[in-house]
């Protein structure tokens, strides 16, 4: 097999630039294009040779003559030698060469091949020079093939190129006899090399990256071994990242033909990391598995996954895992979760296929493809509204409801409700009545897009605003099909056309502009254009040709949850696929149950829901979180099993994420603790509110305080949260649209427990404010009064008495004072007496002398300075 290597290797074991690598090449007249281009091993030597030493003519043929395997004229063992070219002219030259001659010739000879060896256990280096002591003299050649003695099983890899010493003219002269007795480091005496092996073994056990420094030697330079320098940090290594080969065989196995290898230099690897030195034969180590062992080829893992899960999925020890790692130069324990990167090394290296699942996929039904289904019919189509605040998204909701609502509907649609569906021309429509895009964008965080057409309410007298550009991204961005609907027309100042053009800049071009969306100019006020609005919509979905199986068992999304007094867990949902009844065995997320009751926006009970329409229905065992899908099941049994299994991945989840811990998040989590903080139980009516309560507070931080929600739920307040606000230091119970009852009000005023409830969220929020202010270390400054110099000290039977004049502002009593002596201040504390005379007093001006008594201080002494000044407390802030 020809080994090669790439010139950006060379460049980075020689320490140059592979531009310089690459020109050297070219004048070499080698076909190289660029730092990726690949040269064998005897150019690569070559082109070293050519740099290190500035040759001219760099003896190295553009041909591909490589190192293999012979067997050595001069000795019994197994060596290698070049290829059949590279063995006919080292057989050419032995033959041409009288053994006579043979020193010369050593010496003009520019590549001498010296096999690789291990030469880190003296005793097989001495008794591989005794061997070669007894070798006749005369054969030493000019290029020289020398046997190692190696251990089948030990490992070469990479390239030594040994530097070249200044020649040095007597020994130029004065080549010793030893020296034709060659080693397998060439001629050497033996001396030198018992201090060579003894110091690569030396070397090679100190450090485990000089390890991978084992490998070929070649002496690309010629000449005698006393020509080079003994010391290992003269020698640049040429790793040979290409080796594929295990050590070499015993010399009769080795003449044993070989099976044929895949050509190519990576025929049987992956993509390497690139920058990283990985072994290849330790990849091979790891990539076989022993006999015995099941041959893993494929995996499937979850994203995040511990070292140990890896260690297992494989069927391999966690050590083999860890090692690899560590040999790549990270550090990591078995508890650790392996990263993408992480992931991807460790499949080369062990030659396993990974996909990473998504566990949940195990318990969540696949999509099916409705446009497939032969049994799906037509379905209402699913209606965003979007715009920027003010612009009258929710009167727009209104008109559309009231001017769709018939009179035999005495109670109207509820406003409870997230979503209701109308009839225009006896097709339905569904609106999502969740105005905003906090709503929208958390629905398609959870990968519930439920909405077919988005409408933009742009006002026509106020034109585009920020959060219309915001609409339009999201919109864009979900891929469903916009109408903008100009909404105010019915005042005087609306400006449609202005509209229009704003819009168009950002991508929105009307239909009558020449583009492609729908503008309807509508009031909500008036009810103008209402109508058209609903046909607009109705012709686009008739494009979309929105599909569902009334037939199959329902699936539907959840837009709002929350708990309800005396019905539970309540859900609002809207049904995607299928028909949703009454009875049903669902699961939703981590929440399962049977359907008790469906109430529609009329809040009228109904028995069935058909796609697209919505319904609030009851009979959850607990709140299910919005944007979650809920599915129907054959039987309960089906269903607590999925919900069971949810409950149990939320829980891995977050305890994954919890344990998942860099040293930086230790740091983080060190300076976290030193942290007051403020715990919290929160309470609240609906799901939405809970998180948006939520993420408002916890963001309420600084690096002295912050808030710890230690508990928070859907649903009213229980003794429970009383308790546990009871058993906690710091803690307060926030109740949103939510109020305790006469028992928990009780238990709550017996255990000294106060109850905080809202129902506006920036009022909560101002308070929570307010009390982490309050945890804050107060915060001073410092006001100089004055300044005093001593001029006589007096000693009384309680201490020093420093008679002093005041030099600047004046000095007061009950603060605090400090003695500077040469401009530096010797002592900070309490000032106790002040006296003018013999009377006590509260202050002294500046020019009046005063005696002063510093509390535990009596080392005063005339000339220090006494300055006197008051701590004033600043307001702190969040
Ligand atoms: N003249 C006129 N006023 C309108 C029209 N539509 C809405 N308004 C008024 O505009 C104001 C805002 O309307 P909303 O429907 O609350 O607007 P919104 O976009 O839902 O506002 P947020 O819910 O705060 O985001 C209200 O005073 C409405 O009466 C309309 O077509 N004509």
């Amino acid at each position: 097999m020809i080994e090669k290597v790439r010139v950006h290797e060379i460049a980075k074991e020689l320490g140059i630039a592979s531009k310089d690598v690459l020109d050297k090449a070219k004048k070499m007249g080698l076909e190289v294009k660029s730092a990726q281009s690949v040269v064998t091993m005897e150019q690569a030597e070559g082109i070293a040779n050519y740099i290190m030493n500035g040759d001219d003519e760099p003896e190295v043929a553009p041909a591909k003559p490589t190192v293999k395997k012979v067997k050595s004229e001069t000795s019994n063992a197994a060596v290698e030698t070049p290829k059949e070219d590279t063995k006919k002219i080292v057989e050419e030259k032995v033959e041409e060469t009288p053994p006579v001659k043979a020193v010369e010739k050593t010496q003009e000879a520019k590549v001498e091949v010296v096999e690789a060896v291990e030469a880190t256990e003296k005793v097989e280096a001495k008794a591989e020079i005794k061997e070669k002591e007894e070798a006749p003299k005369s054969a030493t050649s000019g290029i020289k093939v020398v046997t190692p003695t190696i251990r089948p099983g030990l490992k070469k890899s990479g390239l030594k190129i040994v530097k070249k010493k200044k020649p040095k003219v007597e020994e130029n002269f004065s080549l010793p006899q030893k020296q034709a007795s060659v080693s397998s480091y060439g001629k050497m005496s033996a001396e030198v090399l018992e201090e060579l092996a003894q110091k690569k073994k030396n070397k090679s056990s100190s450090s485990n990256a000089r390890k991978q420094e084992q490998g070929k030697r070649i002496d690309i330079f010629g000449g005698t071994m006393s020509d080079v320098s003994m010391d290992m940090d003269d020698q640049v290594v040429l790793l040979d990242l290409n080796s594929t080969e295990r050590a070499p065989l015993p010399a009769e196995e080795q003449r044993k033909p070989r099976a044929p290898k895949p050509a190519g230099r990576n025929a049987n690897k992956k993509a390497a990391p690139r920058g990283r030195k990985v072994r290849k034969d330790k990849r091979k180590k790891y990539a076989k598995a022993t006999q015995e062992d099941e041959i893993i080829t494929h995996v499937e893992i979850p994203e995040d996954i511990r070292v140990y899960e890896f260690a297992e999925a494989l069927n391999r020890p966690i050590s083999d895992i860890i090692k690899v790692l560590f040999d790549l130069g990270m550090m990591m324990t078995k508890n650790d979760f392996l990263g993408n990167d992480e992931i991807e090394i460790l499949s080369e290296e062990f030659e396993v296929e990974v996909t990473i699942i998504d566990p949940k996929d195990e318990f969540t039904h696949d999509e099916e493809d409705i446009e497939e289904d032969p049994d799906a019919t037509e379905r209402a189509p699913v209606i965003t509204i979007m715009g920027h605040v003010d612009h009258g998204k929710t009167s727009l909701l209104d008109a559309i409801r009231k001017a769709k609502v018939t009179d035999g509907e005495a109670g109207g649609i509820t406003q409870h409700i997230g979503a209701y569906t109308i009839e225009q021309h006896g097709k339905a429509i569904t609106f999502i009545d969740t105005p905003g895009h906090a709503a929208f964008s958390h629905m398609r965080q959870k990968g519930t897009d439920i909405t077919d057409i988005i409408i933009i309410v742009v006002a026509a007298d106020d034109g585009v605003k920020p959060q219309t550009l915001e609409v339009i991204k999201m919109a864009q961005e979900s891929g469903a099909p916009i109408i903008v609907a100009l909404n105010k027309m019915d005042k005087e100042t609306a400006q449609p056309d202005m509209v229009k053009g704003q819009m168009a800049e950002h991508g929105i071009s009307p239909v009558d502009w020449g583009g492609d969306i729908e503008f309807v100019p509508v009031s909500a006020k008036s009810g103008m254009g209402i109508d058209d609005l609903l046909e607009n919509i109705l012709t686009t979905a008739e494009i979309l040709e929105l599909k569902a199986n009334e037939n199959a068992l329902a699936k539907a999304a959840v837009i709002e949850s929350s708990l309800e007094k005396g019905r539970g867990p309540v859900a609002t949902v809207i049904v995607q696929n299928g028909t949703l009844r009454v009875g049903d065995y669902v699961v939703c997320g981590a929440a399962y149950g049977r359907v008790k009751a469906m109430m529609d926006e009329h809040n009228k009970q109904v028995k069935t829901l058909l796609p697209s329409h919505t319904a609030v229905i009851a009979g959850l065992n607990e709140v299910p979180a919005s944007g979650e899908v809920m599915t129907v099941m054959q039987n309960e049994k089906e269903a607590k099993e999925f919900a069971l299994k949810r409950h149990e991945y939320d829980r891995h989840k977050e305890l994954s994420i919890s344990t998942k811990s860099s040293l930086e998040d230790m740091t983080a989590m060190i300076a976290e603790g030193k942290l007051k903080s403020l715990k919290v139980v929160l309470k609240t009516d609906v799901h939405g509110t809970l998180e948006a309560i939520k993420s408002s507070i916890t963001a309420l931080r600084n690096d002295e305080v912050k808030v710890n929600i230690i508990s928070s739920g859907v649903g009213g307040i229980t003794e429970n949260d009383v308790e546990l606000v009871n058993n906690s230091e710091n803690c307060v119970l926030l109740g949103f649209n939510v109020r305790p009852t006469g028992a928990v009000k009780a238990s709550a005023k017996q255990k000294g427990v106060e109850i905080k409830t809202y129902s506006i969220i920036y009022q909560l929020i101002d308070d929570i404010t307010g009390m982490l202010t309050g945890m804050m270390s107060p915060k001073y400054t410092e006001e100089n009064t004055g300044q005093a110099e001593v001029r006589e000290v007096f000693k009384i039977p309680k201490g020093l008495v420093a008679g002093s004049v005041v030099v600047e502002g004046r000095l007061i009593r009950g603060g605090m004072v400090r003695v500077i002596r040469d401009g530096v201040v010797h002592y900070e504390g309490e000032l106790t007496s002040l006296k003018r005379f013999k009377d006590d007093v509260e202050e002294i001006g500046n020019g009046y002398e005063c005696g002063v008594v510093i509390s535990g201080y009596d080392d005063v002494v005339p000339g220090d300075i006494l300055e006197t000044f008051k701590k004033v407390e600043q307001k702190v802030s969040l």
